[in-house]
This record gives C-alpha cells, sequence and structure tokens, in this order.
C-alpha cells in the first residue's frame, strides 16, 4: 500500500473517499470527529496542488435521495476546519458534480452530495457497482483511499473505484492499520474485548472470529439483549436481533469450550419508552418487564466490567454501554470508558459514536492509547478478515 507521498498530484483531479458519516441532530454535527480526522489528507492534497474532489456517505440512505442526509452541513464545517472554500456538488455524478469538480483550480477542494443517494453505491450486483464506479472515475485522475470507518465495505466508491485509478492510502488509513496491527500481533494478555452499540445484526457476526484470539469478551449495549434472549430470558422491547439468536447460542458455547470469558449484564436500566426522559428503573438482565426496554447497563454491571478491565493488557472497545446521547442512559458508558482511562492497558477506542461518546462524557482523549475513526471496520480487522477497501489498495 502506498502513501500519498508517492503520488504526483499537482494540477491533477484526486478524489478522496473520506468517511464524514458524522452524527447529526436536524443540521448540527454533534461531533466532528471523523471530519477532524479526514482534514491532514486532504489538507496535503491541498498544499500539494491537487484539485480535490471529496466523497463520503452518511447514514443508511440505501440508494435513494433523502434530504436529512445530505452532506450539506458536512461542507460547511469542512470548510471551517480546512480554513479553505469548499464547493459543493448538489449531486454525485450528475450535472451538478460535473460542473463543480470541471470548476477547481489547483488547490481547491470540492465535496460530493451522499455517495449512499446513489443505489450503486451499495449494490450486491458487481455490474452495478462497476457501472456507478465507472461514472465516479471519470470524475478524477487519481484516487486517494482514507474513509478507515468504511474500508470494511465492498461498496463502489471503495472497493471498484482505486481498481479504476491509480491509487494510494491516506495519512488517516496508513495511521490506522498501524495502530491495528499492533493488537492482531501478539497483544499484551489478558486481551479483553467490550462491545455494545445498536449495529447489532453487522457485529454479532465479528465474534465467532474474536472468541479465538481474545481472553475475555464483555457485552453490553443494544449487543446485550440477543444473548440475553439466548439464554431464554425476557428482553421486553429491548434491541433485539432475532434472526441471529441461534447464532448467539453457539458463541456462547464456543466461549466456554475455548476457556474465553464472556461475560453480559447482570442487571440493565430498563425504560418505559426510548427517550431522553423516560422513566426506568433498575432490574436485573434477567428479568426485564416486557413492556420496557433496556437502555443502559445497570450499577451492578458497571462495576462487574470495571473488574474484569483492571487487570486487562490490551483493549479494544467499541459500541457505547447504552443510548449514551441522553444524560439518563450514559453511566454505564462512562463506566467503562473511565475503566479505560484508568488503565494502564494499551487501550483502543474504535467506532464513530464510541469516539463521540468519549469527548461528549469529557474524558481525556490522551486518556486512551488510541481512538480510531473505525468501528465495524475495526472490528473486521481484528477478526483478521480482508478487508475490501484495504485490498483494493495494495493492489
Ligand atoms: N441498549 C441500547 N438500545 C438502543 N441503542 C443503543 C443501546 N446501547 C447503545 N445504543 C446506541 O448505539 C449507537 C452506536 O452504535 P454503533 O454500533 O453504531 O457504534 P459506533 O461506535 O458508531 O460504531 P461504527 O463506527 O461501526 O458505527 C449509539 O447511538 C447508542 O445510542
Ligand atoms: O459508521 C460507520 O461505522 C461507518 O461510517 C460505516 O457506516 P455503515 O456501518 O453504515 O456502513
Amino acid at each position: 500500500m502506498i502513501g500519498i507521498d508517492e503520488l504526483d498530484v499537482k494540477g491533477r483531479r484526486v478524489f478522496v473517499r473520506a468517511d464524514l458519516n458524522v452524527p447529526l441532530d436536524g443540521e448540527t454535527i454533534t461531533d466532528d470527529g471523523r471530519i477532524r480526522a479526514s482534514v491532514p489528507t486532504i489538507r496535503k492534497l491541498v498544499e500539494r496542488g491537487a484539485r480535490v474532489v471529496v466523497a463520503a456517505h452518511l447514514g443508511r440512505p440505501k440508494g435513494s435521495v433523502t434530504p436529512k442526509y445530505s452532506l450539506a452541513p458536512v461542507s460547511r464545517r469542512l470548510a471551517e476546519l480546512l480554513g479553505e472554500d469548499v464547493a459543493f456538488a448538489a449531486d454525485v455524478v450528475g450535472e451538478s458534480a460535473q460542473s463543480v469538480v470541471a470548476g477547481l483550480q489547483d488547490g481547491q477542494v470540492a465535496l460530493l452530495e451522499n455517495l449512499r443517494f446513489e443505489p450503486g453505491e451499495e449494490s450486491k450486483d458487481d455490474a452495478v457497482r462497476g457501472e456507478f464506479a465507472d461514472k465516479l472515475a471519470a470524475l478524477a485522475e487519481l484516487y486517494v483511499g482514507d474513509g478507515f470507518g468504511a474500508v470494511h465495505r465492498k461498496h463502489a466508491s471503495v472497493y471498484d473505484l482505486p481498481k479504476r485509478l491509480p491509487h494510494a492510502a491516506g495519512d488517516l488509513v496508513l495511521a490506522e492499520v498501524e495502530v491495528l496491527r499492533k493488537l492482531t500481533e501478539d497483544p499484551a494478555r489478558p486481551y479483553v474485548v467490550v462491545l455494545g452499540g445498536a449495529k447489532v445484526s453487522d457485529k454479532l457476526g465479528v465474534i465467532a472470529n474474536l472468541l479465538s484470539k481474545v481472553d475475555r469478551l464483555l457485552v453490553g449495549g443494544g449487543m446485550a439483549y440477543t444473548f440475553l434472549k439466548s439464554q431464554g430470558h425476557e428482553v421486553g422491547k429491548s434491541l433485539l436481533q432475532e434472526d441471529q439468536i441461534d447464532q448467539v447460542k453457539g458463541f456462547l458455547d464456543e466461549a466456554a469450550s475455548r476457556g474465553v470469558e464472556l461475560v453480559l449484564p447482570v442487571d440493565v436500566l430498563a425504560a418505559t419508552e426510548f427517550g431522553a426522559d423516560a422513566p426506568y428503573e433498575v432490574v436485573d438482565a434477567t428479568a426485564i418487564p416486557a413492556d420496557r426496554e433496556g437502555l443502559d447497563i445497570g450499577p451492578r454491571t458497571r462495576e462487574l466490567f470495571a473488574s474484569k478491565l483492571a487487570d486487562a493488557q490490551t483493549v479494544f472497545w467499541n459500541g457505547p454501554m447504552g443510548v449514551f446521547e441522553f444524560e439518563a442512559f450514559s453511566g454505564g458508558t462512562r463506566a467503562v470508558a473511565e475503566a479505560l482511562v484508568s488503565s494502564e492497558a494499551f487501550t483502543v477506542v474504535g467506532g464513530g459514536d464510541s469516539a463521540a461518546a468519549v469527548r461528549k462524557l469529557g474524558l481525556p482523549e490522551d486518556g486512551f492509547s488510541h481512538i480510531s475513526t473505525g468501528g465495524g471496520a475495526s472490528l473486521e480487522y481484528l477478526e483478521g478478515k480482508t478487508l475490501p477497501g484495504l485490498a483494493a489498495l495494495e493492489e
């Protein structure tokens, strides 16, 4: 994988695939970490006289134009952080994109509209993705892969486009891979992975492979309820991945046979509904009332998880322990974050929302060895999987 320093970019149109998938409240960006992380590569290209065409996704609009997922607010923030104008295209490969890109002078930056407004971006059909990648390729002469958070996606802009243009990895991708490689090569033990969050179906899949690598797996957040259900417990209205209950039963058996400690919540904050002010009570994780929804791990679980982190030498954490965006349900995430900050271990936090949670809770970013921009991407890297976006850059 070569870096951007090895590309001759002056006067050339360089397509930068970034991960600008930031949390939004309406049009307000609630955490701009991923935009900040994308700035150094873009700035370097600007300084070297490239005509920079940035592209990214936001949310999961599933191939149709969805105004609430427009990158317009991101474009404004990117311009502020760069201290440069950013020409925003109102579409991805249409007339607006073509004219914005054609108008770029050396050292200028454009941002295309959300890649996922186009069905070709995420299509499972290679030909459909390829056709869309051809249109993206027509916008540039060189490709830079810098969207680490999305390198696990076999999407047109991540996987097919670098096959069509001379390419290099951006500085963010190189830095992320360097840190994560340390975790895959002989990590100091005990090696503990903490999983939470809401992308349950995506991330349950990684557990099978992680079980052969870690000593301990702590499961909280929206992930935990499928485990509790698979043990036969009622989980009420909590997040549940019904179709993966059997698979999860298999994980419990495999963890036991491998001697991996799989630690689940023993209590949860069970709310009457999903909301910042929803009334809630602390209940045993084995007795969640049918009309309640688990929105955070409870106080006994916080202590349990902290004790399981106390002797760790290596920790990877992805996914908040609860709905940390609501103050009342942020305590579990805070407890895990604080346990990591006070730990001597090599600690890596990964994921858009996980990193945002660390910042929102006011924890010192330098309290962690590394804060990664990728959640699912980091997990799949740690599993030892070949990630499409990295494989394409290596070719
Ligand atoms: N018990 C729960 N019920 C519902 N949502 C939850 C629960 N616990 C955590 N969440 C939500 O999970 C979301 C984050 O999950 P996610 O899996 O996307 O993590 P991430 O760090 O952003 O990783 P990635 O970068 O892969 O997206 C947060 O918005 C949080 O509110
Ligand atoms: O938030 C993330 O993990 C990345 O931006 C990828 O988003 P996705 O899970 O919707 O593909």
